[in-house]
């Protein structure tokens, strides 16, 4: 089956990644966080420049306590690409590639200088005995025998004096020692005794920052320190380091542990932008607008009121929605009066931007599994105004059979998944998810693909495409389910036109 065809069903996706041919595909992260910085860094950058290097934390891995010159370099570890579903154990697999780890230099410690002024006294004190017997008129055994005893005595204070200098001296090397040894990691018993402790995150944090170990040994206990350190189950931790280089996969990992900024994307079936940042400010709200890449977006710093329980809100005149949350909707760039469908509705974030930017015009079918998520959805398309969508309640997997084949414009598919993108909105996800979550979840995404590609009209005049988007950063449920579509329909990958940000 080829790839690309004069009738092919486009497909394209949320945030832009190349492949190595150069087209833009299919990822599915959807954190408004990293899309935030991703586009407060291009700024007047096109997504075709390289990201901007980002800064290493050269505080990682070198202990602060002791000097050293050099900063590390950890080289990519693998990407973890598995290509079918059967292969998603391969998830786990990945050549690890890593610089060398250097030595610390540990400063020198110079001796310490013998103590001059001991002998002095000493030497001092016979002069003095010296020239004061000497001085002393008449003299005798007496005197002889005191003599005698004045330097047995300095004699044993001379040896007392170098003993305790040994003793200090040996000491003071085996100080110097201890503290070069260099890093070790914890022993098998070690480990175990700490795992019935509390975790000592003091110390915990100091082995991260350490190296000067094997590559592997290093990756092992890092994956156990960082799942321990943030809380992440054995399997996602191991996952997240098979995934990213160290660097990056830190700078992820405390993105996590940061609140999102709130964003609330205007409503224009009800205001206009300019509008809405006036009247907000005047309750208090503080707020800007959003990025240049968005026309509709406001980012909130700070509000004395409620933003989900103003009047504004209550009159749809906005929705509070994850700045990425936006991407998918721009990607489909609905047109009006077209057929669209959104396979996986509730509670509505996309489907009441895409009635938007189709002016309440054409056709939507709203579409959500889940009978209790269809209140949300209905809720909010009354709020906001929308008056071109039907809300349906299917199996996704299920619409070509009731909407029939090849006969819609666009589809949204804003997948089911695993949340691993979004850690700061639900922080159970380190915990809660396993192998078996991502497998389950990449089957049912490929099938709702299938679905979704079955509907859509190749030949639609102005549409033929699918946008598929998750909020999870699994290569099985991203990656592998554009392949696995590209490989079971005649579909192509396109770019999906959203020329900012930096390439996933
Ligand atoms: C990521 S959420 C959708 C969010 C929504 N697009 C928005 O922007 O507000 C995925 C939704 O898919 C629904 N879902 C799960 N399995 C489904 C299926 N087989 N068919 C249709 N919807 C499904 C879930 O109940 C959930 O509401």
């Amino acid at each position: 089956m080829g790839l690309v065809s004069t009738n092919a069903t486009y497909l394209t996706g949320t945030t832009g990644a190349t492949s190595p041919g150069g087209v833009t595909r299919v990822t599915g992260i959807s954190n408004p966080y990293f899309d935030l910085m991703a586009s407060n860094k291009s700024k007047g950058a096109k997504s075709k420049n390289q990201p901007p290097k980002k800064k290493q934390r050269k505080d990682l891995f070198i202990d602060k306590k002791r000097p050293t010159k050099k900063d590390e370099v950890l080289d990519d570890v693998s990407d973890g690409h598995s290509e079918e579903e059967e292969e998603a154990g391969d998830l786990l697999d990945g050549d690890e590639q890593m610089s060398d780890f250097d030595d610390d230099d540990v400063s020198e410690i110079s001796d310490e200088d013998d103590a001059p002024w001991a002998d002095d006294f000493l030497q001092g004190s016979d002069d003095n005995e010296d020239s004061g017997s000497s001085s002393t008129s008449g003299s005798g055994s007496d005197s002889h025998s005191d003599e005698t005893d004045i330097e047995e005595k300095s004699r044993a204070l001379d040896e007392q004096r170098a003993r305790e200098e040994e003793d200090a001296q040996a000491e003071m090397e085996l100080n110097i020692k201890e503290e070069s040894d260099e890093f070790r990691l914890p022993t098998k018993e070690e480990l175990e005794a700490e795992q019935q402790r509390p975790p000592d995150l003091a110390n915990l944090q100091m082995r991260m920052k350490e190296k000067g170990t094997t590559r592997k040994d290093y990756i092992d206990q890092l994956k156990i320190d960082l799942g321990s350190y943030y809380g992440y189950n054995e399997f996602l931790i191991r996952v997240l380091v098979d995934m990213f280089p160290v660097v990056e996969l830190m700078e992820l990992i405390e993105a996590f542990e940061k609140p999102r900024p709130t964003c609330i994307r205007t409503n224009t079936l009800r205001t206009r932008r300019r509008d809405l940042a006036d009247v907000l400010s005047k309750r208090g709200v503080e707020l800007d607008q959003l990025s240049k890449w968005s026309k509709v977006g406001l980012v909130v710093y700070n509000s004395h009121v409620p933003i989900g329980a103003t009047p504004e809100y209550l009159a749809g005149f906005y929705y509070i929605q994850g700045a990425s949350s936006f991407l998918p909707v721009m990607a489909l760039a609905p047109q009006e009066k077209e057929r669209v469908v959104d396979m996986a509705a509730a509670p509505g974030g996309k489907t009441t931007y895409v009635a938007a930017l189709m002016k309440n015009r054409g056709m939507i079918y709203a579409n959500e599994i889940r009978e209790a998520r269809l209140k949300s959805l209905t809720a909010n398309l009354y709020r906001m105004g929308v008056t071109n969508t039907i809300v349906c309640n299917y199996d996704g997997r299920e619409l070509p059979k009731v909407l029939g084949q090849n006969s819609v414009d666009r589809v949204l598919l804003d997948a089911p998944c695993s949340g691993t993108g979004v850690i700061t909105k639900d922080p159970s996800v380190k915990t809660s998810k396993s192998l078996d979550d991502i497998q389950k979840c990449a089957h049912l995404q490929k099938q709702l693909i299938l679905a979704a590609i079955d509907m859509v009209d190749a030949n639609s005049k102005s549409g033929g495409y699918i946008v598929y988007s998750t909020c999870s950063i699994m290569v099985p449920e991203n990656e592998a389910v554009i392949d696995y579509a590209l490989k079971k329909r005649d579909v192509k990958v396109v770019p999906c036109g959203l020329d900012f940000g930096s390439p996933g």
